[in-house]
């Protein structure tokens, strides 16, 4: 396997400042002939120091399409929301509410669709749980042998957390890949710990979300952990 690049930053601070420049040039080149960004962000916490370095770049805001990799299925203005931390951070930015139905089952289609017409997407930062999810693609969930297939058409899929809120819609990892840029985003020893198994092949890692992102995407991931 090709590995990935391991950013080990001395603290979170320096890992939000590098990363949101490193964001940032990919959107700038990406608006530069004219066009649009299209921009998938983590929910979660790690997210929040990155979010409020971005918003503080120069570009066109107005042309950077943006959504979650993932949302809880909750009122968009509920805390636990993910585009709810992406509105407050970057209001500036297009943003494409993951909730395109009525239903789980409706929004996960409507939002692939949508998101399909994104692709490729100029950059895509994720998120990890302790747990090895990516997104919000769990270990043992239903579905997830066919959510992390690298033959999968790019799609949007209901999914099933171990905690609240545990309805869940999630870009497939397919869809994920689909980006000129693709980076993952973790904090904490325990994380870390987790990271290096993972990246050792340990077997006990295989059957992890974040093992088959690592596996598929290979030399293409940059992962940025911090203390
Ligand atoms: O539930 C989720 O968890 C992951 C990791 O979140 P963190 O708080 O441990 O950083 C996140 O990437 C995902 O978007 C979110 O829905």
């Amino acid at each position: 396997m090709n590995s990935p690049s391991l950013y080990l930053h001395p603290d979170r601070d320096a890992c939000a400042n590098e990363l949101a420049q490193v964001l940032a040039g990919r959107l700038r080149a990406d608006l530069q002939d004219g066009g649009r960004a299209r921009l998938l962000l983590a929910g979660g916490q790690s997210p929040a120091p990155l979010l409020q370095r971005l918003a503080g770049e120069t570009l066109d805001w107005s042309r950077v399409e943006l959504s979650p990799t993932d949302e809880r299925w909750v009122a968009v203005d509920d805390a636990a929301s993910n585009l709810q931390l992406l509105r407050t951070a970057l209001p500036q930015a297009r943003l494409l509410d993951p909730r395109q139905g009525q239903t789980p089952e409706e929004a996960a289609q409507a939002w692939g669709e949508r998101l399909a017409g994104w692709l490729p997407l100029s950059a895509v930062l994720l998120g990890m749980g302790e747990d090895g999810h990516i997104a919000s693609l769990f270990p043992g969930m239903p579905g997830l042998a066919s959510a992390l297939a690298g033959d999968a058409a790019p799609a949007v899929l209901v999914g099933t957390a171990p905690v609240a809120p545990q309805l869940r819609l999630s870009a497939n990892l397919a869809l994920l890949r689909r980006s000129g840029w693709l980076g993952l985003l973790v904090f904490g020893s325990a994380k870390r710990e987790l990271l290096e198994a993972v990246l050792a092949d340990r077997p006990q890692t295989r059957r992890l979300p974040v093992h088959a992102l690592v596996r598929q995407a290979g030399s293409r991931l940059q992962i940025h952990w911090a203390p």
